[in-house]
């Protein structure tokens, strides 16, 4: 059993637990649901963006406590302050230590990018939900679900004005999504040994057509890197431990952004 599927048996129990709770009336009522969100094509596609995805993490199965002092607060305005494109939050509590609430804290004070709900999504629940606490963009892993639930899943979120970033990790997960015009994530954690490979970014990349917009996911500490993954026709870049293990994420995104060439 990997670890991503000890996350999906124990997200589907949570899952399971809260829909019998909270009838989806309760999260249609949520006074940011109908706002207008953010896009994060828009923002990666600016003239200038800097394309890097900023996440808050406290914790991760692979690296343990990364960050128990930081504040969503002091991090979400060092991220806007640095010109993040958009802000990634991990709202698992029991593998990332993250909350639902670490988002809506973050939405009021972010008021101009995206913020993407990182999270093991298992039910289209958690898709009216993810607008409720106030998310624009959505993931859908592919590893963890049917060609059929990411179209249709794809197709709730779009319909409630969310994007999605739809994740892989090899070839099988890119053949389960219809690739058009959709955004792209590749995540280079290898979820059996947690190792990190970039090369699975650019060994992926030349499988994705130009109408997709292509993301580059983990273990990206340098910001040299960006400028090799940029040739590959990468325009995001999802950073988390590498900010997040600093005394000061705003500060540490600001200073990598900087160096960017
Ligand atoms: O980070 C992990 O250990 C992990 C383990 C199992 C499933 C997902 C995991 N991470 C989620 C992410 O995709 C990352 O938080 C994100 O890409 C940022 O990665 P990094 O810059 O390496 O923190």
């Amino acid at each position: 059993m990997t670890i991503l599927d000890k996350i999906i048996a124990f997200k589907k129990k949570e899952v399971a637990k809260i829909k019998a709770e909270v009838p989806v009336k309760k999260l249609v009522e949520s006074p940011v649901f109908g706002r207008s969100t953010f896009s994060l094509k828009k923002s990666l596609l600016e003239v200038g963006s800097t394309g890097i995805i900023a996440e808050f993490k406290r914790q991760s199965p692979s690296k343990g406590i990364i960050n128990d002092t930081a504040t969503i607060e002091e991090v979400t305005n060092g991220y806007i302050e640095a010109n993040v494109a958009a802000q990634s939050i991990l709202t698992d509590t029991s593998f990332f230590g993250g909350t639902m609430a670490d988002l809506m804290e973050a939405r009021v004070i972010n008021q101009y990018k995206p913020i993407l709900r990182k999270d093991f999504i298992v039910d289209g629940f958690q898709i009216v939900e993810s607008k409720a606490i106030g998310a624009d963009v959505i993931l859908l892993i592919a590893a963890c679900l049917s060609k059929e639930q990411l179209k249709n899943y794809g197709k709730l979120a779009t319909d409630l004005g969310l994007e999605v970033l739809y994740e892989v990790h090899n070839e099988e997960d890119l053949d389960k999504i219809e690739l058009d015009n959709k955004i792209i994530g590749i995540n280079n954690r290898n979820l059996k040994t947690f190792e990190v490979d970039l090369e699975n970014s650019i060994k992926l990349a030349s499988q994705i057509p130009d109408s997709c917009l292509k993301v580059s996911e983990s273990g990206i500490s340098d910001p040299r890197i960006i400028s090799g993954l940029k040739e590959y026709g990468f325009q995001g870049f999802l950073i988390g431990e590498n900010f997040m293990k600093t005394q000061n994420p705003g500060e540490a995104c600001k200073e990598f952004i900087s160096q960017i060439r």
